[in-house]
């Protein structure tokens, strides 16, 4: 019987479980898609019941259809959706749907935030107080919802209350607790300050644990609920961006991640705790004891892709329609794409944003518009680089995650937009294959991450930029640029439009 260990990423579209084995080897992967809903402009929701249906469905199915005996699954450890905040009563049942990362409906509490604490809230937390992130949307059910409010006795984010449906245990690790931006980063305590400021009882936050640190076993309901042993052993996990960069081997100043998720993503690996980006860039603690990374995060990037796919190609396969890009040009004959769908968070955080094609032409297809969206979302991402760049930082090598990675056309549009090396992994489910790491190392397989990263991480490919169409992307990015200052007040009209009217 092979041992193996299971690193379960709950996702924004889905759960995606990887078994994988002490030698580093995947043996299984399974996964469920689950609902968003936005009933609103600017609100983004989950059922968390949802996410441990279609995680218990995953599980099943490793047993059932991939033949994995209870026993041989000895650890499990999670990576996990960021920000997004579910309260639970006092007998841990939960009160409201999820309000996720992409969910921005709190600008009025960010400015509150903001007026009240300035930037010492940024010197505490490393961060700007976002739309996206957790407090803001704690205090908006404060004031908008206070009969949830004063029945709430725990918070958790999304793999952490996963993890305590199938263990019973609350926890949270310091990556997710820093996403909440009610976490002290100096001081690697929730902060009092902070709590204080808002009136909100420190009892909330759930018990600080390291993500390779062990969270209680699986419990005897959640074992007859899956088919999972009772000696099974969970551990602390992390931010879904921690685990895909511990996946992904980023461990240093000339590597950075790429993610395309549901968000998207370019994340660096920071050693210092003191280094801050005074709020423009997201600041966290990692996975991987005593470090630290840094991002700036496309709200819409994989969404942006499915949006355009489930509006204008619901029926066709999706790797076909992506595919159908390489029939458009560099620049899709002359057609740019904003993914500003849901609004923004980096470079420009502003929740009221809207996305946008410019310069349709009557010649245009639509593999234009595809391959306008792909190129799109780089050019989000190429801004975020710069803002790396302007702070001196050069980096050698691109590794490339996430749904998005499954196409070798969207990475070398990457390598042409960044002018960087991109290289792939044998499977692009980084959080993944991150999440299982910290469980290995958590059951002592390995001594620490980089040990275990030596073993577990395979890259694949390897796209290298390309001169001419490298200057042709610096030249459209140029253009690109222009589209958030000359479409800012008109999406913005748009949405106050729409909240207007909603009925
Ligand atoms: N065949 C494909 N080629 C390129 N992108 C894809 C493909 N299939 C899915 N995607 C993109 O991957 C995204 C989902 O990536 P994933 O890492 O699973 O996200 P999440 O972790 O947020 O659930 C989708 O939004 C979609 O745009
Ligand atoms: O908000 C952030 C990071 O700050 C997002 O990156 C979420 O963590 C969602 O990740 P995916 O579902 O796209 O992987």
């Amino acid at each position: 019987m092979t041992e193996c260990v299971l690193g379960v990423d709950l996702g924004t579209s889905s759960v995606k479980v990887t078994a994988v084995s002490r030698t580093g080897e995947i043996i299984a992967q399974e996964g469920m898609d689950f609902p968003l809903q936005q009933p609103q402009p600017g609100y983004a929701e989950q059922d968390p019941e949802d996410w441990v249906s279609a995680a218990t469905v995953s599980i099943v199915r490793l047993i059932l259809k991939d033949k994995l005996t209870p026993d041989q699954i000895v650890g499990i450890s999670y990576s996990g959706q960021m920000h997004g905040l579910v309260l639970l009563d006092d007998n841990n049942e939960v009160l409201r749907p999820a309000m996720l990362w992409n969910d921005t409906r709190s600008t009025q509490q960010r400015q509150e935030i903001m007026a009240k604490m300035g930037s010492r809230f940024v010197d505490i937390t490393h961060n700007k107080p976002l739309e996206g992130f957790t407090l803001p949307k704690l205090l908006w059910v404060k004031e908008n919802q206070p009969e949830i409010f004063q029945n709430a006795k725990t918070m958790l984010l999304p793999k952490d209350y996963l993890r305590f449906r199938m263990t019973g245990q609350l926890a949270i690790d310091y990556s997710d607790a820093t996403g909440t931006v009610m976490f002290d980063v100096d001081k690697q305590q929730w902060s009092k300050e902070i709590l204080d400021a808002f009136d909100i009882p420190e009892t909330i936050c759930p018990p600080l644990v390291r993500s390779i640190d062990e969270t209680g076993n699986i419990n005897e309901w959640y074992a007859e609920y899956s088919g999972l042993s009772t000696h099974t052993k969970t551990f602390g996990g992390g931010a879904d961006n921690a685990c895909g960069a511990v996946g992904a081997g980023i461990d240093g100043p000339t590597k950075v991640l790429s993610s395309i998720g549901t968000s998207g993503v370019i994340l660096k690996y920071e050693p210092e705790k003191e280094t801050n980006y005074d709020g423009v860039i997201q600041y966290e603690d990692h996975a991987i004891p005593n470090a630290y990374y840094s991002m700036g995060v496309t709200l819409a990037a994989g969404f942006s892709l499915s949006w355009f796919k489930k509006t204008f190609a619901e029926n066709e396969d999706f790797t076909a329609v992506v595919d159908s890009a390489a029939k458009s040009t560099v620049g899709a004959n002359g057609l740019l794409f904003a993914p500003y769908i849901v609004g923004e968070r980096a470079p420009y955080a502003d929740a009221d944003i809207r996305g946008s094609f410019i310069g349709i032409d009557g010649i245009h297809q639509r593999h234009d518009f595809v391959r306008a969206v792909l190129e799109g979302i780089i050019f989000s991402f190429r801004d975020i680089l710069d803002l790396y760049e302007a702070k001196g930082n050069q980096f050698e090598t691109v590794i490339s995650i996430g749904g998005g990675a499954k196409s070798p056309l969207w990475q070398q549009i990457q390598a042409n937009i960044f002018n960087v090396k991109v290289v792939s992994l044998q499977n692009e489910q980084g959080p993944g294959l991150g999440a299982a790491m910290l469980a290995a190392v958590g059951l002592g397989w390995y001594h620490d991450i980089p040990e275990c990263a030596k073993t577990f991480i395979q890259f694949k490919d390897v796209f290298l930029p390309e001169p001419d169409n490298v200057e042709k992307y610096r030249q459209l990015h140029q253009i690109y640029r222009k589209i958030y200052p000359s479409t800012k007040e008109i999406t913005h009209e748009l949405v106050d439009f729409r909240r207007d009217h909603q009925r």
